[in-house]
């Protein structure tokens, strides 16, 4: 396959590069005069980030590699701390740099850690999931998690380059395939309708991801995918960095999402969680009359084409309400949404109505799973 760049603006642009077996782009990404480099992997990830470090020691760096926990457990305070430590200790420069190797949590720390060590080094992700390469890894927001909520402490830190290496998705449980193809899906209903239409058309082989055994069709639909999430990604952050306006189309789902994600101790991939989140989110456009019914519809059929959940247990409003309070987008006490009045028309929806909110949980509820209070599922 071929070799796409696209590049995203601001003060220091950069490339997101997307093909096969891309490392050795990686020292040009890094430039000239990066000598020492910290590898950040998950534990499941070793041979990957030992592949990457050993590749740069032979290219002439002073190559180290830090493995994390998995997953979210990776975004806390007490392992970026950790790695402040790592960095401290093998006398890391403002002239030296990070290279993450994994997913969007991944990405998400490293980043943080880069931008906060010497107050920002360098970092270039390579992210080696679908939500890594389609979101995490492009634009820039980084973040850790509180007890009280996802990604409360971070920053903005654009990298100085992104390297998604489809090879890496053939290894991919087929779970976090389809939950990365949650942020590919909000990509679609907020910005670019083809996307929706190209999984609507391939949902069965997309679902039913076969890893290295996928067939070239479903491979170039996933390169497909790809190109476009990122070129919608790449314009937005390109045009808005700090979330001042444009940027928060992004958080299309979140805002449930995020508090779903939290009221179940992260046991629940980001991706599931958006999903049911977009369609609580089109619930409420469509109760504020700004939604048709179709529209609300089509989320529940594409997301549930692909396996993903598009609802919740009943019984958890009042946390929920309380972890949205302190969603980024909230003013004061006013909660902020962003809706659709349309397909690809972002639009915000300030302080709607308590009764509103609860009648848009009441069309995404369903019956508290039976077992042991606070048992989840990762789908859903
Ligand atoms: N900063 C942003 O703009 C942004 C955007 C979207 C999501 N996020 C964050 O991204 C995170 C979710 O990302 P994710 O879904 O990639 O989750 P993740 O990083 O937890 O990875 C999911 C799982 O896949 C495994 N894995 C990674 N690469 C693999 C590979 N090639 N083969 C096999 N297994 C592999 C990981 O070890 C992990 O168990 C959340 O924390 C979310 O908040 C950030
Ligand atoms: O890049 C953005 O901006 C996004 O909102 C992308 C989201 O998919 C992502 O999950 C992000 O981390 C959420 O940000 P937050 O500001 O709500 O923590
Ligand atoms: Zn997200």
């Amino acid at each position: 396959m071929t070799t796409t760049r696209v590049t995203v603006q601001g003060a220091a642009p950069y490339d997101v590069v997307i093909g096969r077996h891309l490392l050795g782009e990686l020292p040009a990404l890094l430039g000239p005069k990066v000598r020492r480099v910290l590898v950040m992997h998950p534990a499941s990830l070793a041979a990957t980030g030992e592949a990457v470090r050993e590749d740069l020691t032979a290219q002439g760096y002073e190559a180290f590699a830090v493995e994390l926990p998995d997953a979210e457990e990776q975004k806390t305070a007490q392992v970026a701390a950790f790695c402040w430590q790592v960095l401290g200790q093998a006398d890391f420069t403002r002239s030296d740099a990070i290279v993450s190797v994994g997913g969007g949590a991944t990405t998400d720390l490293a980043g943080f850690v880069a931008a906060t060590w010497l107050r920002g080094i360098k970092v270039v992700h390579v992210p080696t999931t679908l939500l890594g390469m389609v979101d995490a890894a492009v634009g820039g927001k980084t973040g850790i998690n509180t007890a009280e909520g996802k990604n409360l402490v971070g920053a903005f830190h654009p990298p100085a380059g992104v390297l998604c290496d489809l090879a890496s998705l053939a290894s991919l449980d087929r779970w976090d395939l389809v939950a990365g193809l949650a942020e590919v899906v909000k990509t679609g209903f907020i910005a670019d309708p083809r996307i929706l239409e190209l999984v609507e058309e391939h949902h069965a082989d997309l679902k039913d991801w076969k890893g290295a055994d996928a067939s070239e069709e479903t491979w170039a639909v996933l390169a497909e995918l790809v190109e476009r999430s990122v070129a919608v990604k790449a314009r937005v952050v390109g045009e808005d960095l700090t979330e001042q306006g444009l940027r928060e189309i992004l958080n299309y789902g979140h805002t449930f999402g995020h508090a779903v994600e939290l009221v179940e101790r992260y046991q629940w991939r980001h991706g599931a969680a958006v999903a049911v989140g977009m369609v609580f989110v089109a619930e409420l456009a469509r109760l504020a009359g700004k939604l048709p019914d179709d529209v609300v519809a089509r989320h529940r059929a594409i997301l549930e084409s692909l396996g993903l959940p598009t609802s919740y247990r009943g019984d958890r409003w009042d946390q929920l309400l309380a972890a949205m309070r302190r969603d980024k987008k909230s003013r004061g006490d006013l909660l902020r949404f962003v809706v659709l009045d349309g397909v690809a028309r972002p639009v915000r929806l300030e302080g709607p109505d308590p009764t509103l909110l609860a009648a848009a949980y009441a069309e995404v509820s369903k019956e508290p799973p039976t077992g042991a209070p606070g048992v989840s599922v990762q789908l859903g």
